[in-house]
């Protein structure tokens, strides 16, 4: 599931609920297409922030359901109605964001990252490729040649270097949640 709560300053927290790493079950996702809806809707929101508990951003896609049936809200779509928000989305990467978290991140407009935070597209190594739109967002923002090293390789890398790479906006040794609360609060209304 994802919950949402208003902070002050007119920021949405939405924030992904599913131990251990808060994978994308057909529950978060759900979660998320609820409060990403609830967030548009909402006048007195002018930016979101999209958050894991417990300091995990988001494992990619819950390992768990791979043997069953496709339930729940597509990722792609969900990822594009992020994209599509009229207000600052940003990510809180804290912990990891691989796979499918990592494209959820890169469908929101920022990313904050943890310093000991850890990103990539895992997918490779499960004979898979990142199908949530990885292979299309990546290379816009780093360029071909550093996404292809990723997406064929599948290694996980720092928050340092994907702040060099141009994955993520800021790092933080602090909390990352709130830098990304202030971050969207200090760009809300900007054009
Ligand atoms: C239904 C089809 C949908 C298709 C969608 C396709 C689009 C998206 C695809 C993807 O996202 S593929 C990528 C999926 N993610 C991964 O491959 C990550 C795999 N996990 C890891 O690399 C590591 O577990 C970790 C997240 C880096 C954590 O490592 P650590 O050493 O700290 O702990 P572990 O002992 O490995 O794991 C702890 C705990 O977490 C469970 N877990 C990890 N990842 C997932 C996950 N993606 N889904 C569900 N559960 C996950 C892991 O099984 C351990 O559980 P327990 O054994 O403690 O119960």
């Amino acid at each position: 599931m994802a919950t949402y709560s208003r902070l002050p300053g007119s920021v949405a927290l939405i924030t992904l609920q599913n131990p251990p790493v808060n994978a994308l079950s057909a529950a978060v996702r759900q979660g998320i297409v609820d409060t990403v809806q609830r967030a548009l809707k909402d006048p007195k929101v002018t930016s979101v922030v999209i958050c894991g508990q417990n300091g995990k951003f988001c494992g990619g896609a819950d390992i768990r359901e791979f043997a069953g049936p496709m339930l729940g809200p597509p990722l792609v779509p969900m990822i594009h109605a992020i994209e599509a928000v009229d207000k600052p989305v940003a990510a809180a990467i804290e912990g990891v964001a691989l796979g499918g978290g990592l494209e959820l991140a890169l469908g929101c407009h920022y990313r904050i990252a943890h310093s000991k935070a850890l990103l990539g597209l895992p997918e490779v190594t499960l004979g898979l490729l990142p199908g949530a739109g990885g292979t299309q967002r990546l290379p816009r923002l780093i360029g071909l040649t550093a996404a292809l090293d990723l997406i064929t390789t599948g290694r996980h890398i720092s928050a340092a270097e994907a702040l060099k790479l141009g994955i993520v906006d800021q790092v933080t040794d602090s909390n990352a949640v709130d830098q990304a609360v202030e971050f969207v609060r200090s760009v809300a209304g900007r054009s």
